[in-house]
């Protein structure tokens, strides 16, 4: 992959590096005895890659990620490897690892481009490579003309680019991210993960970024980990996360389902909770799963057309959301064109195409009809 920094050869290009985790727990003493915030833990985040955790509060991505990063020790027996290389015991200052944190942690008492070359006059780069650096790490992260700058002076989305420009500016063997947009407003977390997706591309470092939001999950991660209680629940694509969720904890984490419960088959439909849905579903679980975006809009003389009425109607901008009591236990959740005109109240006639739904079975999601089962969730390695 190309690198951005082979105009400047003083500073080390690097080959990007795999990360390997081996039977890593964790577990912290309490006032009510032990606390098992990492079961043990087997993952491999390959050269390059964006590897994202993902999960609720407490579920253990922060305790993983400062397993990689040195500022935590795995319990006796876990290891950390980076390429061939054992660094289970190495100080972050010795894991050559570059952070971005939600509060930044800049230095307060440095403008923006002695943040920025900090890491390389530690290292002992010369005066003119730390300004040709930090001014390339500048034009990056587009703060031109800010280089002057106090810290206390700028924006929080100007504060984590100089975190961003200052983490990368040494070229580390692993950048780490952790939740570094949760402290941004809506409009600034969309422009900085689309900017951090460009330059993550770019350098090809391997990454592992830590985020409860499924949106910068599924934008920046080249796969994801979905963590559930100190355990990996599902790894995978954020295709394979989103269409072929693993366990029902990960259907409900990333985005929503509809279940439907299946009563029977009969006359050229699946007889389902609620309505009816295509025979032509292959599985045989008792649950079926569908995302609101699949579900049709349609006309009342389609033959498996599920009948309801609009209870409730969200406006989302680029569509709306309706929640279409069908006689079921759960309303059915739809998504419609933003334009069409639904008031609560309102009849509506809905379908679900067979190859829309999905069963989760366990562990192990079924794929759905026409798919291979070896494109279905994997697990963690
Ligand atoms: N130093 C510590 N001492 C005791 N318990 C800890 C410590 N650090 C983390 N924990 C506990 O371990 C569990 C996992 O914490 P961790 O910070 O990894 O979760 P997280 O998924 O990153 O959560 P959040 O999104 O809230 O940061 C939590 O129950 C937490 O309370």
């Amino acid at each position: 992959m190309k690198s951005t920094f082979a105009t400047l050869p003083q500073v080390a290009h690097r080959e990007p590096v795999r990360i390997r985790l081996r039977q890593c727990a964790r577990t912290f003493a309490g006032r009510q005895g032990q606390h098992t915030a990492l079961h043990p833990l087997d993952l491999a985040v390959e050269p390059g890659e964006t590897l994202v955790l993902l999960g609720p509060s407490g579920c253990g991505k922060t305790t993983t990620l400062r397993i990689i990063s040195g500022l935590e020790q795995p319990d006796a027996g876990g290891e950390v490897w980076f390429g061939d290389e054992q660094v289970t015991h190495l100080p972050i200052e010795k894991r050559d690892v570059g952070m971005v944190f939600q509060n930044y942690a800049l230095f307060p008492n440095m403008n923006v481009a002695a943040n920025i070359g900090y890491g390389l006059k530690i290292r002992g780069y010369s005066a003119e490579v730390i300004r040709q650096r930090t001014g390339e790490m500048v034009d990056m992260v587009h703060l031109q003309g800010l280089e002057q700058r106090a810290i206390h002076e700028l924006s929080g989305g100007q504060k984590q680019r100089v975190a961003l420009a200052r983490a990368m500016a040494v070229q580390p063997r692993v950048l780490l991210f952790d939740e570094p947009l949760a402290a941004l407003d809506a409009k600034l977390r969309d422009r900085l993960r689309i900017d951090i997706g460009q330059l993550l591309r770019q350098l090809g470092i391997t990454a592992v970024y830590v985020t409860h939001d499924q949106a910068e999950a599924m934008a920046l991660g080249d796969r994801i980990a979905v963590m559930e209680k100190g355990r990996i629940a599902q790894l995978g694509t954020p295709q394979q996360i989103y269409h072929q969720p693993a366990t029902a904890f990960v259907a409900d984490f990333i985005g929503t389902v509809n279940r439907f419960a299946i009563l029977g088959r009969g006359q050229g439909s699946l007889q389902v909770t609620g309505g009816g849905l295509p025979s032509d579903y292959q599985g045989d679980a008792s649950l079926l799963y569908c995302r609101p975006e699949d579900v049709r809009i349609c006309t009342d003389d389609e033959p498996v057309a599920v009948r309801g009425r609009v209870i409730q109607r969200f406006f989302l901008g680029q569509s709306q959301r309706l929640l279409v009591d069908t006689g079921a236990a759960e309303p059915l959740q739809v998504d419609s064109s933003s334009r069409q005109h639904w008031q609560v109240g309102d009849a509506i006639s809905l379908s679900v195409p067979a190859d829309a739904l999905f069963a989760i079975t366990g562990n192990q999601t079924q794929p759905h009809a026409g798919e291979k089962a070896e494109s279905a969730a994997g697990s963690s390695t």
